[in-house]
C-alpha cells in the first residue's frame, strides 16, 4: 500500500469547545490510483487530507507513505516531507499575482533536482500560449491549470487536492478532470481528492466515504467511467 492510514485521530479545541472530527480513521491508497474522499459538510474529509499532507498534526494513530512513518517527525522532517513527496492543489488556486504564469510555476521548479520537463508540462495543461499572462489575465479554468502545473512541475508522488473544481463551472470541471485523468496516466502521479461533487466519485480507482469522523462506506470501482463521460458536473 502505497498511502496507509492507520487509526488516525485528530480533536480540536479543550474543555467546553472540545471536538473530535477523525475519531478512528484507518484506509489506505495504491500507488498510482485516483482516490476520491467524499461525505457531507463538516464530515472531517479536510482535516483528514491535512493531516496527510502534514499541515495538520493527529492526535494518535499513524500515517505511512512509501513506507515511511509521518507521525512524530520533526519540523524539519516534515517540511522535507513536503517539499520532496507533495503536490497540493486547492479550490482557489493560490497563485502569486504579481508573476506570470511561466514564473509561477518556476518557483516550485528550484523545490527538488528532479522536476518535469517545464515546457513539455506547459504543452499538456494547455498553458503555453498564457505562459506570460498574469493570474488576473487568465480565466478560472486557467488559473487551476497553472496552479495544477505549478504542483506538478516538482513531480510530487502524491497529489493531494481539496475541491480543485469548486469553483469553477461544470464545463470546466470537466476540463480539469480530464486533465487530471491525463496527469495520473502519464506520470502515474497518486491522488487523493476531496469533493463535494457526487459524479467526481465513478471516474476514480477507489472511493472512501466519511461520516462523522468514521469511514462509512470504502470500495474500488470495478469499471470507472472517463471523466470525459461524466455528467452533472
Ligand atoms: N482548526 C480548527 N479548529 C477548530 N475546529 C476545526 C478546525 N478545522 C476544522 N474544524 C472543525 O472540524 C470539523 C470538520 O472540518 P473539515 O473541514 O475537516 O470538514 P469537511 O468534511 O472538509 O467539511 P466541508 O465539506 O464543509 O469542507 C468541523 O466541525 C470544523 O468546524
Amino acid at each position: 500500500m502505497y498511502l496507509e492510514v492507520k487509526d488516525i485521530k485528530k480533536s480540536y479545541g479543550a474543555d467546553g469547545s472540545y471536538i473530535q472530527v477523525l475519531k478512528g480513521i484507518s484506509t489506505g491508497v495504491e500507488k498510482g490510483e485516483m482516490c476520491v474522499i467524499q461525505g457531507t459538510s463538516g464530515s472531517g474529509k479536510s482535516t483528514l487530507l491535512n493531516c496527510i499532507g502534514a499541515l495538520d498534526v493527529v492526535d494518535s494513530g499513524s500515517i505511512c507513505i512509501d513506507g515511511k512513518e509521518i507521525v512524530g517527525l520533526k519540523p524539519q522532517e516534515l517540511s522535507e516531507y513536503r517539499r520532496e513527496t507533495l503536490g497540493f492543489i486547492f479550490q482557489f488556486y493560490n497563485l502569486v499575482p504579481n508573476l506570470t504564469v511561466r514564473e509561477n510555476i518556476e518557483v516550485c521548479q528550484y523545490l527538488t533536482n528532479e522536476p518535469l520537463e517545464m515546457d513539455e508540462l506547459l504543452h499538456t495543461l494547455g498553458l503555453w500560449e498564457h505562459q506570460d499572462k498574469f493570474p488576473s489575465q487568465l480565466s478560472g479554468g486557467q488559473q487551476q491549470r497553472c496552479a495544477i502545473a505549478r504542483a506538478l512541475i516538482k513531480n510530487p508522488k502524491l497529489l493531494l487536492l481539496d475541491e480543485p473544481t469548486g469553483a469553477l463551472d461544470s464545463v470546466t470541471s470537466k476540463e480539469i478532470l480530464i486533465l487530471l485523468e491525463k496527469i495520473n496516466r502519464q506520470y502515474g502521479t497518486t491522488m487523493l481528492m476531496v469533493t463535494h461533487n457526487n459524479s467526481i466519485k465513478d471516474m476514480v480507482h477507489k472511493v472512501i466515504r466519511i461520516k462523522d469522523g468514521r469511514i462509512s462506506k470504502e470500495y474500488r470501482n470495478e469499471n470507472r467511467i472517463p471523466a470525459a463521460q461524466l455528467e452533472d458536473l
